[in-house]
C-alpha cells in the first residue's frame, strides 16, 4: 500500500564522527510531491543526514524507511536504483565530454545507446523548460546549465526524491526563479523534494515543509506557509535574531590598489580572457565585482593575488608601487590578503590543522627559522573564537570542518591579519545567516579600519549591502564603477548581460 506511506522516513539516525556528533536521533519523513527544506546553522549536520539518505556515508545506528519498507542504503548506485538523486553543491562533470556523454556516464548500467540518451535528455528538458543540447560540450555551458545537466541527470532515471544541497548559491536570481519552476512542477508530479538553503526567502517561497537541525538534533518542524522568516531563523538559532543590517556606505580616500590597462589571454582553454580593465580601489571603501560565474571572476582574482601574473608589472599597482610581476606571498608582503573561491586545495589544506592552516598565510616564525607554537595555536584559536568556527579544537583537520565553518576560519585567518587590501571571492558562502553577518561586520570593520576590500560575488544582495562602489564583469570586460547609491538592481543586471558602454568603463 505504497500510496499510503511516506515516500521517506528517518528513524533516530545517529552519526558520530571522532570529537562530535553530527547527527543525534534524528527522525523526519517526507510525503510525496512535499519541497521539504532542511535548514540549520553552519556544521548542524544537513549534509551529513542528505549524505546518509544518498549512500555517500553511512549512520551508525537509526532506519531508513523508504515507502513503508525499511531499506540499507550502502552507495549512491542503491539511492538511484531506488529513485533518489542529488545535486551536490560542487559538480562533477567532465569538461571535454558533451552532455549526452556525462550523462552516459551516471548510467553506466543502462545499455541506451548515445543516440537514445540523447532522445531522452531532449523529453526531459523539453517536458520540464530546461533547456539543454545533448551535444554541447561542458565547457561551453554556464553555471545554471551546468546545474540543469546535473538535475536531468537524475531526472533521466524516474526520480521520487530530489536532494539540493544549496542549489541557488551558483546562480543569478532569474535562474534560480527559473530552478524553482522546475522543482515545483516535478512536485506536483508527485516528486519529492529535500532542499537545504541557508537562504530563508528562498525557503518560503518555495518549500511546503522544514526541519530544524540544531548541533546534530532535529528541534523542530514548520510549515512554512504559516511560519514567517523570523520564526524560521529564530527556530535555527533558538533565539530572536536579527537577519540583516544596514551598513553605511562611505567613499574611500586616497587609492591604494589600481589597476591600468590590464588584459590578459588566457592560456586555459576554457578560461577567460580579460580585456583591458581599469579600476582604482581606494582606502576605506568596499568594492563589489558582480557578474555571472565564469565571466573573468576567477582570471580577476588570479591576476590580482598573483597566482597569475600582468604581463607589465604597472598594470597593478599598490600604493603606486608596481607589483604585476610580484608572486603572492611578495604582494601579501605590500599588505595584500586574500579569500579565494575554492576553500579545499586553494584556501586551505583539508590534511593540515586549523593551526598549521592558520600559518600558511601569517608566517609566525622566530629570527632562526623556528616556529613560534604558542603564537600558532593563539592565533588559530583568535578566529576560531572571533569567527565562531564550530570544530573539536585547533588541532582538528580542516578537512573535519562543515563547509560553512571552513569558510568562516578562512577568512577570519585573513582578517584578523589586518591587511591593507583584501581580495574576497565569495566571502559568505555557504554560511548561515547568523555568520554571514558576523563576516559582513568584520569587513566593514576593515574598511573603517582604511583598508581597500574588493568583494567578487554572485550574491547581489550581498554586494548592494556591504559594497561601497559596484561595477560587473562580463565576457572578460569590466562595466563602469559606480556608488552603490546611484545604481539600481536592474543596471547591474543589465550590467551583468553586457549591456553598457565600455567607453565609460572607469
Ligand atoms: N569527515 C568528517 N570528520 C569529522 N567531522 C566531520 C566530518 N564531516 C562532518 N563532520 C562534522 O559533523 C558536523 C556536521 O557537519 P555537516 O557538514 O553535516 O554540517 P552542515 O549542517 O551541512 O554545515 P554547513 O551548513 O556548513 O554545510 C560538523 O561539526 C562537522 O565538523
Amino acid at each position: 500500500m505504497q500510496g499510503h506511506h511516506p515516500r521517506l522516513s528517518l528513524w533516530n539516525i545517529t552519526k558520530r564522527y571522532p570529537g562530535c556528533i553530527a547527527n543525534q536521533s534524528v527522525s523526519l519523513s517526507v510525503q510525496p510531491g512535499e519541497i521539504h527544506a532542511l535548514l540549520g546553522e553552519n556544521g548542524a549536520g544537513k549534509s551529513t543526514l542528505m549524505k546518509i539518505i544518498y549512500g555517500v556515508t553511512h549512520a551508525d545506528e537509526g532506519s531508513i524507511i523508504w515507502e513503508g519498507k525499511e531499506v540499507d542504503i550502502h552507495a549512491p548506485t542503491d539511492a538511484r536504483k531506488l529513485g533518489i538523486g542529488m545535486v551536490f553543491q560542487h559538480f562533477s562533470l567532465f569538461e571535454t565530454l558533451s552532455v549526452a556523454e556525462n550523462i552516459a556516464l551516471a548510467y553506466s548500467e543502462s545499455s541506451l545507446t548515445i543516440g537514445e540518451l540523447s532522445e531522452k535528455i531532449l523529453t526531459v528538458s523539453q517536458r520540464y523548460g530546461m533547456p539543454l543540447e545533448p551535444d554541447r560540450l561542458v565547457h561551453t555551458l554556464s553555471v545554471g546549465e551546468r546545474q540543469r545537466l546535473e538535475i536531468i541527470r537524475c531526472l533521466i532515471q524516474d526520480v521520487k526524491l530530489l536532494i539540493l544541497d544549496e542549489p541557488t548559491s551558483v546562480l543569478t536570481p532569474q535562474e534560480a526563479d527559473s530552478l524553482f519552476d522546475v522543482l515545483r512542477a516535478l512536485a506536483a508530479e508527485g516528486c519529492s523534494i529535500l532542499f537545504i538553503s541557508h537562504k530563508l526567502n528562498e525557503v518560503k517561497a518555495l518549500c511546503h515543509k522544514a526541519s530544524v537541525l540544531r548541533q546534530g538534533q532535529n528541534v523542530g518542524e514548520a510549515d512554512v506557509a504559516t511560519a514567517t522568516v523570523n520564526e524560521l531563523a529564530s527556530l535555527m538559532v533558538g533565539a530572536q535574531t536579527q537577519l540583516e543590517r544596514e551598513y553605511e556606505k562611505r567613499l574611500g580616500s586616497e587609492t591604494l590598489l589600481a589597476l591600468q590597462g590590464l588584459s590578459h589571454v588566457s592560456d586555459d582553454p576554457f578560461g577567460v580572457s580579460l580585456k583591458n580593465l581599469n579600476m582604482e580601489i581606494r582606502a576605506g571603501e568596499i568594492l563589489g565585482i558582480a557578474g555571472v560565474a565564469g565571466n573573468g571572476q576567477e582570471e580577476l582574482f588570479s591576476i590580482l593575488s598573483g597566482e597569475m601574473l600582468c604581463q607589465q608589472p604597472q598594470q597593478l599597482t599598490i600604493n603606486g608601487r608596481a607589483i604585476g610581476r610580484l608572486n603572492p606571498a611578495q604582494r601579501r608582503s605590500f599588505g595584500m590578503a586574500y579569500v579565494p573561491p575554492e576553500r579545499n586545495g586553494r584556501g586551505a589544506i583539508p590534511e593540515f590543522s586549523l593551526e598549521e592552516n592558520g600559518l600558511l598565510t601569517s608566517p609566525m616564525t622566530g629570527p632562526a627559522g623556528w616556529l613560534k607554537l604558542k603564537q600558532i595555536r593563539q592565533f588559530a584559536n583568535q578566529v576560531i573564537s572571533t569567527f565562531g568556527v564550530k570544530c573539536h579544537h585547533s588541532r582538528s583537520p580542516a578537512s573535519s570542518l562543515s563547509g560553512g565553518n571552513l569558510q568562516k576560519f578562512i577568512i577570519g585567518r585573513e582578517i584578523l591579519q589586518q591587511p591593507k587590501v583584501l581580495i574576497a571571492a565569495h566571502p559568505t558562502w555557504g554560511v548561515d545567516f547568523g555568520s554571514a553577518k558576523t563576516i559582513h561586520e568584520a569587513l566593514i570593520e576593515l574598511r573603517n579600519n582604511g583598508a581597500a576590500v574588493v568583494i567578487i560575488s554572485e550574491d547581489l544582495d550581498e554586494l548592494f549591502q556591504i559594497s561601497d562602489r559596484m561595477s560587473a564583469l562580463f565576457h572578460g570586460r569590466l562595466a563602469p564603477v559606480k556608488p552603490t547609491t546611484e545604481v539600481t538592481i536592474d543596471e547591474v543586471g543589465r550590467w551583468m548581460a553586457g549591456v553598457f558602454d565600455q567607453e565609460q568603463a572607469a
